[in-house]
């Protein structure tokens, strides 16, 4: 569960840069919420994000991970809860490490640090199997350095990664954008494994209008630094882009922008 109260976050205050990234975000998951997040450019999603994994602090409110005050727990404190994948696939693995020595250390989060990331017999076959679910062929490849994979298959390991211990909360952002239509689509088709099967609660970026739609039981859009749609179970199946449109205009006061979502899907 993450109950948000009332965040808050400008950048540059008081200058004349001055950004109000967030401006009173309340948003509360349940166990088990796939929620994805969609909102014009700007709109404070990286932000919530990155404030709710600590990578900084909101000058208001309150963060909670199933019912622990996280608001001002570091990030390196706060990662035992979180997993999170990035839009850049070089972020989450160690490319110098081989792909069994990135999961084996993704296999003790939250246990005390070690320089011992070697799997035994038993953990490399359970590596294999989930290696052979990805078929990206990665399955006869533990020994290999993951800085010479592809972009796709790195980030499918890094989900893997995120996902092998299960998070409290799983943060996607906009995990998908940088690789190409079809292993984004694996990606994607993977993620929703994951979370289903671990009822994983997870907030979801996306860019892509359709993908917002299609995956997680719950939708948000964000609008200058706040919430301004909210729409789960049947009433978020039977939405469409047209429909999803107008709610935001409706709520927003104002024209959705952004381009590349509006670009990337089609009308209907
Ligand atoms: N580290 C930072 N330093 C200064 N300003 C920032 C920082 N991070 C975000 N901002 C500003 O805060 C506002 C919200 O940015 P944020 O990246 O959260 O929006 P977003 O909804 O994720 O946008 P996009 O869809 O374009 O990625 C923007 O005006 C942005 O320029």
């Amino acid at each position: 569960m993450l109950e948000i109260v009332n965040l808050r976050k400008t950048f540059f205050h008081g200058t004349p840069n001055e950004k109000k990234a967030l401006q009173g975000v309340n948003l509360r998951l349940e166990e088990g919420d796939f929620v994805t997040v969609i909102g014009s450019n700007g709109s404070g999603k990286s932000t919530l994000m990155n404030c709710i994994a600590g990578v900084f602090p909101p000058d208001e409110g309150q963060i909670k991970i199933n019912d622990v005050d996280v608001t001002k727990m570091s990030e390196f404190v706060r990662a035992r809860y979180i997993g999170r994948v990035f839009q850049d696939p070089m972020k989450g693995t160690a490319g110098d490490m081989q792909v069994e020595e990135n999961l084996a250390m993704a296999s003790r989060r939250g246990q005390p640090l070690s320089l011992r990331w070697s799997a035994d017999a038993s953990r490399k076959e359970t590596f294999t199997q989930l290696l052979k679910e990805l078929d990206l062929g990665l399955e006869n490849r533990l020994t290999t350095r993951i800085g010479t994979l592809s972009g796709g298959q790195r980030q499918a390991i890094t989900l893997l990664m995120a996902t092998l211990v299960k998070p409290q909360i799983l943060l996607l952002d906009e995990h998908t954008a940088a690789l190409d239509p079809k292993t984004a689509e694996k990606v994607l088709m993977l993620t929703k494994k994951r979370v289903e099967e671990g009822k994983l609660t997870t907030l979801m970026i996306t860019h892509n209008m359709r993908d917002a739609l299609r995956f997680g039981n719950r939708l948000i859009m964000m609008h200058e630094g706040r919430v301004v749609v909210d729409v789960e179970g049947e009433k978020k199946k039977n939405l469409t882009v047209q429909s999803l449109l107008q709610m935001f205009e409706r709520a927003s006061g104002s024209e959705f922008s952004d381009p590349e979502a509006l670009l990337t899907t089609p009308a209907k």
